[in-house]
């Protein structure tokens, strides 16, 4: 089966600063896939570039087998209807409470009506472990961890084929972070999802990423899952500094 998303000869640039120098890489249908990379090595630009926010200057991103930054404007529409994101800091609206946040992209983007965007909103605020109490409550009243799910809600209430996560468990404590793990691979296992993340944080990589690309100077420095990454750091002295968030991995080290 065809990738459901091919990067071929992508380069980015801000002004003469080049971000990405002729990079391609594949992501399968059904597989969780990190971007990994040192602060500024772009992977907030590569993530941004597959979901229309940074134009590429050069090369192609094929997601759905379309080049992306070809399509015309309703069908830009289209393809970010099959796509959810969570931002880093879960880009709620602040003078929206928790339900509405959900139902938002539903209003736009769907013929739902307003009872049935609160009951798939309600399903999916239930999904990802939060319960009627936080309906009506303002993003300035949650913790980083409920803003996280609410964002995911919100993200996945459109029904994507692909979810895009910022650095999804960044900020939490460790049992929050174990737990956001779980219902990442909950819904992957229950939907066949395709997710593709930023992350720093090890236990989330050795838990549930499938494969994972390293960002270095403009090129990719590594393409493959993490038993790949330890035995080529320590062979080809592929650096670890850096990629890892130190507050969790205890137990991906102590186990290699
Ligand atoms: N809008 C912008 N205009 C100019 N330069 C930018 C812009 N956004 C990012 N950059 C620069 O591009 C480089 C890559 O940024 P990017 O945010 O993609 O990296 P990153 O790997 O996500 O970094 P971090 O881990 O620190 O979030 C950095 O040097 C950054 O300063």
């Amino acid at each position: 089966m065809k990738p459901i998303i091919q990067v071929k000869n992508l380069y980015t640039a801000y002004g003469k600063h080049i971000i990405h120098n002729n990079i391609s890489f594949e992501v399968e249908k059904g597989e969780i896939f990190a971007i990994l990379g040192g602060s500024g090595s772009g992977k907030s630009t590569l993530l941004r570039s597959m979901i229309l926010l940074n134009r590429p200057k050069a090369g192609k991103i094929e997601i759905f087998g379309e080049d992306i930054w070809s399509l015309k404007e309703d069908k830009k529409n289209m393809f970010l209807n099959r796509c959810g994101v969570l931002f880093q800091f879960g880009a709620l609206y602040s003078s929206l409470n928790v339900l509405e946040n959900v139902g938002i992209m539903l209003e736009e983007y769907s013929s739902y009506s307003k009872k049935e965007i609160q009951e798939v909103s309600k399903i999916w605020l239930e999904m990802v472990g939060l319960n009627k109490r936080v309906y009506q409550l303002y993003p300035y009243e949650l913790s980083g961890g409920m803003k996280k799910r609410v964002g995911l809600a919100r993200a996945m209430a459109i029904g994507p084929e692909i979810l895009f996560l910022d650095e999804p468990t960044s900020g939490l404590d460790p049992a929050s972070a174990g737990k956001f793990d779980e219902l990442i691979l909950k819904l992957k296992e229950m939907l066949n999802l395709t997710i593709v993340m930023i992350t720093h944080d090890l236990d989330s990589i050795a838990d549930t990423v499938d494969r994972f690309i390293l960002l270095k100077d403009g090129q990719i420095d590594f393409d493959g899952n993490l038993k790949e990454f330890v035995f080529e750091a320590r062979t080809e002295g592929l650096t670890e500094d850096n990629l890892f968030n130190s507050t969790r991995g205890e137990r991906f080290w102590k186990e290699i």
